[in-house]
């Protein structure tokens, strides 16, 4: 394949050494003198372009404002940020903000080379898994992935609605999964294998709204020329989606309004209404009700519209459901990239997901995951394989984290002042303070501990396998940890565990826990 590489650099010298080094290894080299007129070149280029290597420092439009950007566009071309010596706070920025992987100049041909054919790896895969992501069947319950209550709460909801036509309207942030619940109450519902058609009221141009939800006829308005069949005549007896509901025109929220009343719309320039029969699900990442006292959403629709509300909250609200998708995801993407085996993550690696807070939800864990997958070297995921996530959270370390490499290009490119870098971007306070974690190579539960201190008296739930834990583990762990919080007080220890002295002696027993050495392991 000609892979294509854009250099964002301004200066001239600098280039010409970067489209060398990149035409040497049979890639076309495209250059822009700065950030703007990259991105226009991007704009413009209709995703030829498969790497970037960005210069950080440049004027009128700096490098960190041109990652911005292009993430904002919705562009993930992987992208290599150049910096100077001691531009080191600059690159901890840039990694958190997405970028692949950082070079400090002056950079050798080999180093270049090294990271571009990195994300080269990653660009490829991540275009042919798009293409399967797309083609993907029907998504029913059984493929929402969770674990904690609230996420079971959610199902038991949709579940309730897929049996009935009411109207339903999802709320949760981008990525937590709003679609994924709209399409498995269509698959739950009667109307399971009719169309499901989504539309994202907030993508397209409020002049167009009205045309694309309900239709236009040929010569309707300046620019028609063709008869277009609206969504809603695409979705009759299936579902309509409609995402970013909240973004909706008020001038189109009457005509919506009465579709949803009378089950009628009326097809731009036609002067006829038309029946239709469509099961109606929302979306929005906005609170609705606050749009409705601002005076940007009409109360009776939103009245009509939102009869069974359901709520998905954030991914950092219901953390317990991390390292389960995250396992989904690695075995998801090892089929799909054709693995012999597939690969498993780690406990520090678990432990640095979980701590983390995902501010775009499921859809960034599963890339993350997604590229951690393709770019792994062995069969188990570490840290390692997250450097963007373990530059987001500077106070998070583990020992494997330290003086690693922040991209997978031989550790025998970096320069001083890259290792400066790594090391920054690994070290923690947190972790200093931690005995269990200083003492050598810390599990799971020591490295949740020391990003969350109050975790020190959370009980797991599950094992190191990721395996729901045994009930009697775990009422053994609860009642070492009472006997501990109470200092031996037995008769409150019984009575704050709801049971009877004698019980509780019996378990001791069982257990071969010594009350006055709770913690202390039975011989
Ligand atoms: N519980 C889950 N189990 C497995 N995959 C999930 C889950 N929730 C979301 N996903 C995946 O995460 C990605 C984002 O989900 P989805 O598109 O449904 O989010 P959304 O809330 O509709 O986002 P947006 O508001 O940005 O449109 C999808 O690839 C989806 O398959």
């Amino acid at each position: 394949m000609m892979a294509h590489i854009l250099v964002v650099d301004d200066d001239p010298i600098q280039r010409r050494l970067l489209k060398n080094a990149v035409e040497r290894h049979g890639y076309t080299a495209h250059l822009a003198e700065n950030g703007r007129v990259g991105l226009e070149f991007l704009k413009n280029s209709s995703g030829v372009i498969n790497v970037i290597v960005l210069d950080l420092m440049m004027p009128e439009m700096d490098g960190l404002s041109f990652l911005a950007a292009i993430r904002g566009m919705g562009i993930n071309t992987p992208v290599i940020v150049q910096t100077g010596q001691g531009g080191i706070e600059t690159v901890v920025e840039a990694m958190r903000a997405g970028a692949f992987d950082f070079v400090v100049k002056p950079v050798s041909p080999e180093r270049i080379a090294a990271s571009v054919a990195n994300a080269l790896k990653l660009d490829q895969k991540e275009t042919k898994a798009r293409a399967v992501r797309r083609r993907t069947g029907a998504i029913g319950f059984n493929d929402i992935v969770s674990a904690s209550p609230d996420m079971l709460r959610v199902i038991d909801l949709a579940q309730r609605a897929a049996h009935s036509i009411i109207p339903v309207v999802l709320e949760g942030e981008s990525g937590v999964g709003k679609e994924m619940v709209a399409r498995a109450i269509q698959s739950g519902s009667d109307r399971a294998g009719k169309p499901f058609i989504t539309v994202n009221c907030g993508a397209i141009p409020h002049n167009l709204v009205e045309s694309i939800l309900f239709g236009h006829e040929k010569g309707a308005f300046t620019g028609a020329s063709e008869r277009h069949t609206g969504k809603f005549v695409e979705a009759d007896g299936g579902t309509l989606f409609l995402d970013e509901i909240g973004d909706l025109p008020l001038e189109v929220q009457v005509k919506l309004l009465r579709a949803v009343q009378q089950g009628e719309i009326e097809t731009v320039g036609a002067g006829k209404v038309q029946k239709v029969n469509v099961r109606l699900i929302s979306a929005t990442n906005k609170d609705l009700i606050e749009e409705v006292r601002a005076g940007r959403f009409r109360e009776d629709l939103y009245y009509r519209l939102n009869v069974f509300p359901i709520t998905i909250p954030a991914l950092r609200r219901r953390k317990e459901d991390v390292p389960h998708l995250a396992r989904v995801f690695a075995e998801r993407f090892s089929v799909e990239q054709k693995l012999p085996k597939a690969v498993t993550i780690n406990a520090s690696a678990m432990a640095l997901l979980t701590a983390y807070d995902w501010p775009g939800n499921i859809r960034q864990l599963e890339n993350a995951i997604f590229r951690a997958v393709v770019l792994a070297q062995g069969d188990e995921l570490t840290a390692d394989d997250f450097p963007q996530i373990a530059a987001q959270l500077p106070d998070f370390r583990s020992s494997e984290l330290a003086g690693s490499a922040v991209s997978n290009a031989p550790a025998t490119f970096g320069s001083a002042s890259e290792h400066a870098v790594r090391e920054a971007l690994a070290d923690s306070p947190v972790f200093a303070n931690n005995d269990r974690v200083r003492a050598g190579r810390p599990d799971a539960k020591a490295l949740l501990a020391a990003a969350y201190p109050a975790a020190e008296n959370l009980i797991a739930s599950t094992d190191d396998a990721g395996e729901v834990r045994k009930l009697a583990d775990v009422e053994e762990e609860l009642i070492r940890f009472a006997l501990k919080f109470y200092r031996g007080q037995m008769s409150q220890v019984a009575r704050k565990l709801g049971i009877g002295r004698s019980t509780l002696y019996r378990k001791l027993k069982d257990y071969g826990i010594d009350p006055d050495d709770p913690l202390k392991e039975a011989a």
